[in-house]
């Protein structure tokens, strides 16, 4: 189902755009109310960002969503899991080929996620990630605005779409721009990140992609292996979450290392995410937050 964003009320002209080339969704400058029509779905999703004083607040976001339910998004969103445990709402951020966006969603489809991936949010509005959720009937959003991308919203819009359709957590899955303070603010221990090393071993800014299995094969670690951990306002600092670990073998090349990691990113954020929705992460005092066993309640790691 192809995505078309269709603006009305403060756009000088509708920004009707050809869904294979461009979709974004630009909030109002003012008081107003954005509708923003989801393509065949007839999903209208509305909200209105109420501005005070020079700031915008977001004081109350009115969230109409006045939908039959496309195949897209599951039909029943109340539904819970037999527990009182309601299905939840996600958003992922993507910046490249998206296979843990893939991974994620076709878990949320099989029900191993008890959630629904609502929008994809992204920097590069062609990369694979975006592609995938074009094909899917997903909403696509750009975001951050830039010269590259001079369509992209902005953090206090892009707070306004997420509270509009009632996002619950935040997935980067190969996101590479920083996540601002916004955004973090506004979704307090709800933001989660996956990154292709052993934090905090190789990860801070610059350490992305492959760049990180060359330095880990440069460095001669014997063990590499995702971890995924809630978002702070720095890149890779926040708490450690999960990590599993993957050995690197004495011949690896970047790109078979990468591809032995990448199985286990899928596997290990598949995982996570389902405690997530099921309600299953407790924080230790600490700080330290922990994951309870989904077979065995008496478990956690
Ligand atoms: N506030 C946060 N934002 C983001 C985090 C985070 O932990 N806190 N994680 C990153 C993902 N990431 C590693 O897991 C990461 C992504 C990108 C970079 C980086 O150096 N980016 C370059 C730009 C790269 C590009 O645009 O091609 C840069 O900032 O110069 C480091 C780590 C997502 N956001
Ligand atoms: N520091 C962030 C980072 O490097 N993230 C990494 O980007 C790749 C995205 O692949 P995908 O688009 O196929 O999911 C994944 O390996 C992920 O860990």
């Amino acid at each position: 189902m192809e995505v078309q964003h269709l603006l009305s009320g403060f756009c000088s002209t509708p920004m009707v755009q050809n869904p294979k080339t461009q979709f974004f969704a630009r909030l109002p400058s003012s008081s107003s109310t954005a509708s923003t029509y989801f393509g065949q779905s007839h999903k209208w999703v509305s909200f209105k960002a109420c501005p005070c004083n020079s700031q915008r607040a977001l004081s109350r976001i009115e969230c109409r969503s006045s939908t039959e339910r496309s195949g897209v998004i599951a039909s029943s969103d109340s539904e819970d899991l037999g527990n009182g445990i309601r299905r939840k709402k996600l958003a992922v951020f993507v910046s490249g080929g998206g296979s843990n966006f893939r991974s994620i969603h076709e878990a949320c489809i099989r029900g191993s996620i008890h959630g629904d991936i609502v929008v994809l949010v992204t920097n590069k509005q062609g990369c694979g990630g975006a592609d995938y959720a074009r094909d899917k009937g997903l909403p696509v959003v750009l975001f951050p605005k830039t010269k590259k991308e001079p369509d992209g919203i902005s953090p206090i819009d892009l707070v306004a779409v997420l509270r509009g359709l009632e996002v619950d957590f935040v997935l980067l899955a190969g996101y590479l721009q920083l996540i601002p303070v916004e955004l973090i603010q506004a979704y307090p221990r709800s933001i989660v990140n996956i990154h292709p090393s052993l934090l905090p071993a190789f990860g801070g800014k610059g350490n992305y992609g492959m760049r990180v299995h060359k330095a880990v094969i440069a460095s001669g670690a014997r063990y590499t292996g995702p971890t995924i951990h809630f978002v702070d306002e720095h890149y890779d600092t926040g708490r450690i979450l999960a990590q599993r670990v993957v050995p690197v073998h004495a011949n690896d090349t970047a790109e078979e290392l990468a591809a032995r990691v990448l199985r286990e990113e899928h596997r290990l954020y598949v995982e996570v995410i389902a405690a997530l929705c099921e309600e299953r992460i407790f924080w230790r005092e600490d700080g330290v937050p922990i994951i309870r066993s989904k077979e065995n309640p008496n478990e956690y790691s």
